[in-house]
């Protein structure tokens, strides 16, 4: 069977790299594409690498056909998204979604209220939607009509936190996350705090103790701890284009971290341990799907350093989101997304 897939937002950053992992999937075909300011034109007159592909042209979501549409990505950014799919899904109950902003994946919807500083428009569909971290939540997510993508940098640090939370291997009270973004992370719309001369040459910590990731950091370490967990998050803009690259610190015996990681994900195709005191590169994981984790001991005794590297827009954003769409749609989990890094 062939899926029919619509995208809105796909003349944004995580639409196109939709389009790009879509293009080669099997089971798919591409039949409505969004945009707001492109409305009316071409997608190859947005981005000029699709011309070799017959694409949709780009319309207005009010303009975009969802009769024939089996699956719906969801691409806008943060609060236009959640008036969109309560729309679509008034109008197709049965449509199946994976939203990869962020009004999705908070299931409070006082935390959400808390952290994006207005209430939800679609609070029944936020307690309905299941969060989208497909290795640690693959059965929901099977059987969910609506997925909340996670944010990038929570998925490069929920991947090696949640099992070793869970397993009670180190100390709930004592995690720091120092993780860096590259600047496709914050999408393709003009902004000064995007510009090569703002971001090339250097580097800043930015949102500095109140990034609102740090909201799905806690509602999931804290599910899978049993007990509250608040981790120290600090998110940093790097001059790459793609990449998150977080550095851990926790506290716990370096071996039986790199033990708990080793056996949670020994079957995972996208989540690669690393042996015991190698450092994982972003370079090994650019343009591909997989996430890769290195755990390495501390000086001090009972204190470790864990290390996660994956695309923002592939296995934090796109990718993952087709890994949920075949999980969703009772494919293969792998289908289209067995590209290996682009290196060097
Ligand atoms: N970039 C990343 O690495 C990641 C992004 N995300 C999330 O995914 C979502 C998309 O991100 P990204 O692709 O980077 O963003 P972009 O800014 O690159 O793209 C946004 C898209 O939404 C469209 N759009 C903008 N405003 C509206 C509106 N009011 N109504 C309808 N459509 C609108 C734009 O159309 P047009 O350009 O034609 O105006 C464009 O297609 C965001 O919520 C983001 O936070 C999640 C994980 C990682
Ligand atoms: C570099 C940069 O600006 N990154 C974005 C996060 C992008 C992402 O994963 O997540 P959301 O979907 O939650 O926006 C930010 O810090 O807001």
């Amino acid at each position: 069977m062939t899926l029919s897939v619509a995208i809105y937002g796909a003349s944004g950053y995580t639409g196109a790299e939709l389009i790009r992992l879509l293009t080669v999937h099997p089971d798919v075909k591409i039949t409505a594409l969004s945009a707001e300011s492109n409305a009316g034109k071409a997608m190859a007159d947005v981005f000029p690498q699709f011309a070799a592909y017959d694409l949709p042209r780009l319309t207005t979501i009010a303009d975009l056909d969802l009769a024939p549409v089996d699956v719906l990505f969801c691409a806008l950014p943060h609060g236009t998204t959640q008036t969109s799919l309560k729309a679509a899904l008034e109008t197709r109950p049965d449509l199946k979604v994976v939203d990869l902003s962020a009004d999705f994946r908070l299931s409070d919807p006082a935390m959400y209220q808390h952290w994006y500083g207005h209430a939800h428009q679609a609070e029944a569909l936020q307690t309905e939607a299941v969060y989208g971290l497909t290795e640690i939540h693959r059965e929901a997510i099977a059987g969910a009509r609506l997925v909340g993508n996670p944010g990038c940098y929570t998925t490069t640090a929920l991947l090696p936190l949640i099992p070793l939370v869970g397993a009670g291997v180190i100390d709930t009270d004592n995690i720091v996350v120092d993780a860096k973004s590259g600047v496709t992370g914050a999408g393709r719309a003009a902004k000064v705090a995007t510009l090569f001369s703002e971001v090339a040459e250097g580097f800043h910590a930015y949102s500095v103790g109140n990034h609102r990731h740090t909201a799905e950091l806690d509602q999931e370490l804290s599910l899978a701890a049993g007990v509250s967990v608040a981790p120290t998050f600090t998110p940093h803009l790097i001059p790459i284009n793609r990449a998150i690259y977080a550095t851990i610190y926790v506290t716990g015996d370096p071996e039986a971290i790199h033990a708990t990681l080793a056996e949670r994900y020994a079957s995972e195709y996208f989540v690669n341990v690393l042996p015991f005191g190698e450092v994982p590169q972003s370079r090994h994981v650019r343009g591909s799907n997989f996430t890769r984790l290195g755990v390495v001991a501390d000086r001090r005794p009972g204190r470790a350093i864990v290390i996660s590297t994956l695309d923002n827009l592939v296995k934090g954003a796109s990718g993952q989101a087709v890994q949920n769409m075949n999980v969703m749609c009772g494919l293969d989990e792998t289908t289209g997304l067995k590209q290996l890094a682009l290196f060097p």
